[in-house]
């Protein structure tokens, strides 16, 4: 169901600022799989994290879900759970896809929990009272001045010990670390098979589309919201996770 990623392979004329169109959708799971080190690990554990803090009845979401991988997993892990995981993303040709790839979850593996797929800004999105929340990769591609917001409508939908994971690109304040973690970054995405020229590119695409937080500014913002206590339970190079307890 999907292609090699050579979106930033021939030269560009003016690289664009990066969307969620078609022919990202296309290639998506080829393109975060040679391009996060650490993703498979990330969204296998999301799963694991899911079955431990899911409270029977409630709401599961999935905000900026993609093609649902963090979805899948948690329907792999939820096993007879009785909750049911909201998927909610902004980009249309994402949802469409990701409805696509549930079904065929669903016609390939037995009482699964439900899963909806809700084409939605998590911007004006009401959430319902919940106890597991997962940002992959998401918050990063929202305006820095509207995270905390997000997240305070976060921990306040969230139930007493509901938990929020969040995965991030992060930015290091020690600019020697900054420049190591970025270097073999690059190496990662080498060894993957991108060449100078699609690195050069992706990140020319990226730069004002995504921008970077510390994880000292994650913490700080993620207490300003109101979460009791966070840690990071996953990092490789400059990508990692983080959860967050209400
Ligand atoms: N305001 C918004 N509202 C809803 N969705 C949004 C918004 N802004 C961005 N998105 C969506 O957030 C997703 C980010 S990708 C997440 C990977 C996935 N979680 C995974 O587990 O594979 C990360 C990446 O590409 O690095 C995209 O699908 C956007 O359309
Ligand atoms: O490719 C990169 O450099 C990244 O930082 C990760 C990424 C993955 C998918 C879409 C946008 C950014």
């Amino acid at each position: 169901m999907s292609d090699v990623d050579k979106l930033f392979a021939a030269p560009l004329p003016q690289v664009s600022d990066f969307v969620f169109d078609h022919n990202v959708a296309r290639v998506f799971p080829d393109m975060i799989k040679r391009s996060i080190p650490g993703y498979p690990t990330i969204v296998e554990n999301i799963g694991v994290i899911a079955a431990q803090y899911a409270q029977p009845g409630t709401l599961i979401y999935d905000l900026g879900c993609s093609l649902g991988a963090a979805t899948q997993s948690m329907r792999r892990h939820l096993g007879g759970a009785d909750c049911r995981i909201l998927a909610v993303d902004n980009a249309e040709a994402m949802v469409v896809r990701c409805r696509e790839y549930l079904a065929a979850q669903d016609s390939m593996m037995e009482e699964l929990v439900p899963a909806t797929v809700i084409q939605g800004d998590i911007l004006q999105l009401e959430l319902e009272p919940c106890s597991v929340v997962v940002l992959n990769f998401t918050l990063q591609f929202i305006a820095p001045e509207q995270r905390l917001a997000v997240l305070t409508r976060i921990r306040q939908a969230l139930l007493p010990d509901g938990i929020l994971v969040l995965s991030e690109k992060f930015r290091f304040a020690d600019p020697v670390t900054q420049q190591h973690l970025e270097q073999v970054h690059y190496a990662f995405k080498r060894a993957n098979g991108y060449s100078e020229l699609e690195i050069a590119q992706k990140r020319s695409a990226i730069e004002n589309v995504m921008l970077l937080d510390t994880q000292e500014a994650h913490f700080e913002r993620l207490q300003a919201a109101g979460f009791s206590h966070a840690c990071t339970w996953f990092q490789c190079l400059n990508f990692g996770s983080i959860m967050a307890h209400a």
